[in-house]
C-alpha cells in the first residue's frame, strides 16, 4: 500500500491487439493510483482505450505488459481460477447495456453473485432485499428485466454489482442508454455509495456525469493525458447544470 492508500493501482499498463500493420495499442503505458473511497471519472474520445483500461483494472482482461494491484495484491498474473474468484468477490461491474440475466427476476439477478460466492440462499435473499430497497426497487423484486425500464434495469445491475461488497465498483458508460431522469437516479445512487466510502471508477462520455466525480482522468490514444483532482470543485448531482438540455 502506498502513501495514498490506493485500493487500485496500474503500473506501466500496456494492452495491444493484433500485430504488424494491424497492431493497436489500446492501453499504452498507463500509471494510475485510485485511493480508497475516490470516485474517479475516465473520459476521452471513442477508441482511446477507456473500456480496455476498465477491463484491465477489474481483471476482465489481462495486460500485455505492466501490473495491476487491487488492495495491495497483484492481480494481473493470477491463475484463471483465482482471477474468476476475485472478479466475483472483489470487483463490481456495471455496463452500458445492463447485462442482466433475462430469465431471472430482479431479486434473483442480485442473489446470483452472492450464491456464486458460496453463500447460502438465505443470505443471498437477505442481501438482495437490502440492496433492492437501497436502489428504490423493493416493489419490483419479482419483475423480469424486460418488465423494467432502462433506468430500473441499471439500478438492478448496480445492486447486483454491490452484492458482494466489492472493493471497487467499475462502471462502463453506465448512463449511456438512459434518459435524463434515469441518469440522475443512477448518479444519486453513485453519490450515496461514494458517501458510504465506496471506491468507484466510471467511464463516461458525459461531462455532467464527470462533474460529480472527485477526479477526472482523460485518455487519448491509450494514454492518460490529463489528471484533474476536483477537490472542492466537484458538483453534487443536483447542482450540475445542463440536465434540461
Ligand atoms: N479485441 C480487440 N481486438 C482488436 N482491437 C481492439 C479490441 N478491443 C479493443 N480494440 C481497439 O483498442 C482501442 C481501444 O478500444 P476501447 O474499446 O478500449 O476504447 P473506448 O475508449 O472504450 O471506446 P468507446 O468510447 O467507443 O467505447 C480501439 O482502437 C479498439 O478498436
Amino acid at each position: 500500500m502506498n502513501q495514498f492508500q490506493a485500493v487500485l493501482q496500474a503500473r506501466d499498463l500496456l494492452r495491444t491487439h493484433g500485430r504488424g500493420e494491424s497492431l493497436v495499442h489500446a492501453v499504452d503505458g498507463v500509471d494510475l493510483d485510485v485511493p480508497a473511497g475516490q470516485m474517479l471519472a475516465v473520459m476521452g474520445p471513442s477508441g482511446c482505450g477507456k473500456s480496455t483500461l476498465l477491463h484491465l483494472l477489474g481483471g476482465l482482461e489481462r495486460p500485455s505488459d505492466g501490473e495491476v494491484w487491487l488492495d495491495g495484491r497483484r492481480i494481473d498474473d493470477l491463475s484463471e481460477r483465482a482471477l474468476a474468484q476475485l472478479r466475483r468477490r472483489s470487483v463490481g461491474f456495471v455496463f452500458q447495456a445492463f447485462h442482466l440475466v433475462e430469465e431471472l427476476s430482479a431479486a434473483e439477478n442480485v442473489e446470483l453473485p452472492v450464491l456464486l460466492a458460496g453463500r447460502s440462499l438465505r443470505t443471498a435473499r437477505r442481501r438482495a432485499d437490502e440492496l433492492l430497497a437501497q436502489v428504490g426497487l423493493d416493489d419490483r423484486a419479482r419483475h423480469l428485466p424486460w418488465q423494467l425500464s432502462g433506468g430500473q434495469r441499471q439500478r438492478v445491475a448496480i445492486a447486483r454489482a454491490m452484492a458482494n461488497e466489492p472493493l471497487v465498483l467499475l462502471a462502463d458508460e453506465p448512463t449511456g442508454n438512459l434518459d435524463t431522469a434515469a441518469t440522475l437516479d443512477v448518479l444519486r445512487l453513485f453519490e450515496d455509495l461514494r458517501a458510504a466510502g465506496q471506491t468507484l471508477v466510471i467511464v463516461t462520455h458525459d461531462e455532467r456525469v464527470a462533474a460529480t466525480a472527485d477526479r477526472l482522468v482523460s485518455m487519448r490514444d491509450g494514454r492518460l493525458v490529463d489528471d484533474t483532482w476536483m477537490a472542492d470543485r466537484r458538483q453534487p448531482v443536483d447542482g450540475v447544470h445542463g440536465w434540461e438540455g
